[in-house]
């Protein structure tokens, strides 16, 4: 297997090779799927034997091998996994968007005040969702704790490496204890701050619950609020890449925007059908640059046969997301920013929405209607509020940052960049003044 760039040479793979690709390194068979269809046909349709996971030595040696995302199939994952399906299903999903907007319109406000520094707006932003989600912990300060734990979450992601391919990993045992510390420290303040309702667990009922499920509910609130941050947060920096270097894509957005909504009004969650130039650009900013370009890997629990080959019982099964979502066969021009592919015919090109993004089967994302709404909400006030521009240098150029990304481990982002936000209106800014 590639040492670097997995997702990239793995693309190219798929393009030699086919969207079946099997590997052998070590002993340990791989099978590396670059297609939505052979990606649903063995993960979805077979999910009865394609939902387990390899052991990642990585991740258990830092702690994180009892985290629904690592746990192999059986009897704990799925009562996890049930943990999820409640606090994060559609239908639930539904009553945190009043408190998604509502942070929204806090991120607009702090933009307004400190444009520079976006991306701590941004983490707060993205960090008060989950808080508030996972354990029910209202973020009400800038000082506040939740937030910082994220990023130390991030910064624990960050120290273990790309899976398999760090130094075995004794970075990983020394950042042990920090993670366990940061686990018992979140899931400690929950169980002082006995406030909410809409937190995994209800205060009044801890009492009630052995020390077994005690320890899954921690794990859990950690998992949701270290691992949904970081991914939904990437997916947001990355919209702001993308509209700040396609200006004419920003133009179609305000314009749409502007018809819909008059210039004195902030988008709401009802509004999200009748804006569906923005979508197709929230979408194709997933497509184009996908968070996690190789999926978390599967792995199969008995022999099967695919298309006349063998794939054999205890193989790594990849999902290339980033195959797919360039895979020509459906996204023609596919490393071209094209939001109108999404539009139906003859006015587009009736592409599907990259909906791979989110994985595949009995482990598809147990957040993805949470991370879409936060996605969506931020990507379409973002833009009733403000143009975003690149930076300047000092001879009033614009400084164009190159395509370029940073993986961390599972996921990947643009590289550090600048950018400028610029406020649409005075009426914006009292509409965000009253609002915040
Ligand atoms: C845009 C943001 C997000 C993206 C792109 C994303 C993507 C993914 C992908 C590709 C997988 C692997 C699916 C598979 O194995 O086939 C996954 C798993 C997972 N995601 Fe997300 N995710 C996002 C946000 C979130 C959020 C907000 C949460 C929680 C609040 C979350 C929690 C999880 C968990 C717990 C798993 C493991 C599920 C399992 O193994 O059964 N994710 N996600």
């Amino acid at each position: 297997m590639p040492m670097k760039n997995q997702a990239d040479v793995l693309f190219q793979w798929s393009k030699r090779y086919g969207d079946v690709v099997y590997v052998e390194t070590m002993g340990q068979s791989i099978v590396v799927l670059g297609s939505d269809q052979a990606a649903s046909d063995l993960l979805e349709k077979r999910s009865a034997i394609y939902s387990d996971r390899p052991r990642i030595l990585t991740f258990e040696l830092i702690g994180w091998g009892k985290l629904l995302g690592f746990l192999p199939y059986g009897p704990e994952f799925l009562a996890t996994r049930k943990l999820f399906q409640q606090q994060l299903s559609k239908a639930q999903c539904v009553a945190y968007q009043d408190m998604q907007l509502q942070q929204a319109y806090i991120f607009l406000y702090y933009l307004i005040k400190k444009p520079q520094d976006f991306r701590s707006h941004l983490t707060r932003f993205v960090a008060t969702v989950t808080a508030e989600i996972a354990y029910g912990h209202h973020v009400s300060s800038a000082d506040d704790a939740y937030p910082k734990m994220s990023e130390r979450v991030i910064d624990i992601l960050i120290g273990a490496g790309i899976p398999g391919f760090n130094s075995v990993d004794m970075f990983p045992i020394q950042v042990r204890p920090e993670q366990e510390e940061l686990q018992r420290e979140a899931f400690g303040q929950v169980q002082t701050d006995m406030a909410s309702t809409n937190s995994l667990y209800p205060h009044r009922e801890i009492p009630q619950y052995d020390e077994k499920h005690l320890e899954r509910l921690s794990l859990a609130a950690y998992h949701m609020h270290g691992v949904g941050f970081e991914t939904t947060w990437s997916t947001i920096e990355s919209f702001i890449f993308h509209v700040m270097l396609h200006p004419e894509v920003q133009k179609k957005c305000h314009e749409e925007i502007d018809r819909v909504l008059g210039d004195d009004k902030l988008p709401d969650f009802k509004d999200r059908e009748t804006l569906t130039y923005l979508e197709c650009v929230v979408q194709e900013s997933a497509r184009w640059h996908t968070v996690i370009p190789l999926g978390v890997p599967h792995r199969v629990m008995e022999d099967d046969i695919y298309r006349g080959m063998l794939i054999p019982k205890g193989s790594i099964v990849i999902s290339n997301i980033q195959s797919i979502t360039y895979d020509e066969n459906v996204y023609h021009s596919a490393k071209t920013f094209l939001p109108e592919r999404y539009l139906p015919k003859p006015k587009g090109y009736g592409e599907p929405f990259p909906d791979c993004n989110f994985g595949y089967g009995r482990r598809v994302c147990p957040g993805r209607y949470l991370a879409d709404a936060s996605v969506w909400i931020a990507a379409a006030t973002l833009l009733a509020a403000f143009e975003i521009h690149p930076a300047k240098d000092k001879a009033g150029n614009d400084i164009i940052p190159p395509l370029e990304y940073v993986n961390n481990t599972l996921t990947s982002h643009p590289k550090t960049f600048q950018c400028e936000f610029r406020l649409r209106s005075e009426k914006m800014r009292s509409l965000i003044e009253t609002l915040k």
